[in-house]
């Protein structure tokens, strides 16, 4: 594995901590000789970076909020003038009012709604648009999604709503930049103790559901979504595109 991606020039969107899903990603995609870039938004996921990122040898990132056009644009200047080619993007980017991802989705606000779709659903259309010119041998875009886009999972909400518009935009993305060889695909994880995963009420009780019932009776590790977005950006994968493959442990086939 530690030829797979050599020579690949690979930006990943969303590290906040050591437990968040695209640091695993990036440890995956490292361990197979990816060169990496991040970008993180605010000083405290940029100071955590700095740490994590600290035995990788050289590491380009930039701060960028993925809710401003212009940071995005001049991300991707700086990205064609520092590295020139891309091969790939992971964006695991996603935002919703603590507020909304509980009690009734009927009680949604306008800007909370709003909100959750310009942070996580927009933002990967902004950043597609961007990296398409950069990717000029081709390459593979991976955004993160969850089951509570495709049916109702109790308090997701808001935030399902805006995973079901994130994963038809997989599919347009991917039918837009088909032709330049660019796939856009999802990884739809089981649920994963991060950061984020503290603002979505009752995870526990959903976590301990899938360790019971799951067909693999165990919940999702960080490290199997790392290694499917490996699958992702490599050669092997180059036959798929629009999809969404669930890392789950088997969960989603149940009724
Ligand atoms: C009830 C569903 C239990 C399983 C949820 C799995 C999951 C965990 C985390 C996920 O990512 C986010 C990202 C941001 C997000 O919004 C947040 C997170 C923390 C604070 C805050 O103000 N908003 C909620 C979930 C996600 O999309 C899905």
């Amino acid at each position: 594995m530690e030829s797979l991606l050599k020579g690949k020039n690979i930006l990943i969107m969303g590290v906040a901590n050591k437990r968040s899903i695209a640091w695993a990603i990036a440890e995956s995609l490292y361990k197979a000789g990816a060169r990496l870039i991040f970008t993180y938004q605010g000083e405290k996921f940029g100071k955590n970076l700095k740490e994590l990122t600290a035995d990788m040898g050289e590491v380009l990132m930039y701060s960028c909020d993925v809710t401003k056009d212009e940071e995005i644009k001049d991300l991707f200047q700086r990205l064609k003038e520092e590295v020139g080619t891309l091969h790939g993007v992971v964006h695991s980017i996603a935002h919703a009012k603590v507020e909304e991802l509980t009690g009734k989705y009927a009680n949604t606000s306008r800007d909370g709604y709003l909100m959750a779709q310009n942070i996580s659903v927009y933002s990967l259309v902004a950043v597609a648009r961007e990296a398409e010119p950069l990717m000029t041998e081709g390459g593979s875009i991976v955004t993160m999604t969850y089951l509570g886009g495709e049916r109702v999972v109790k308090n997701y909400n808001v935030m399902g709503v805006a995973k079901a518009a994130l994963e038809s935009s997989v599919k347009y993305l991917a039918n837009d930049l088909g032709p330049n060889g660019i796939r856009v695909n999802a990884i739809s994880a089981g649920p994963i103790r991060t950061l984020a995963a503290k603002g979505v009420s009752d995870f526990n009780t959903i976590l301990h559901e899938i360790q019971e019932k799951a067909p693999l009776r165990r919940a999702t590790d960080a490290s199997e979504v790392g290694d499917t977005a490996l699958f992702l950006m490599s050669h092997l994968s180059r036959g798929i595109t629009g999809e969404v493959i669930h890392v789950d442990s088997g969960y989603h086939i149940l009724g």
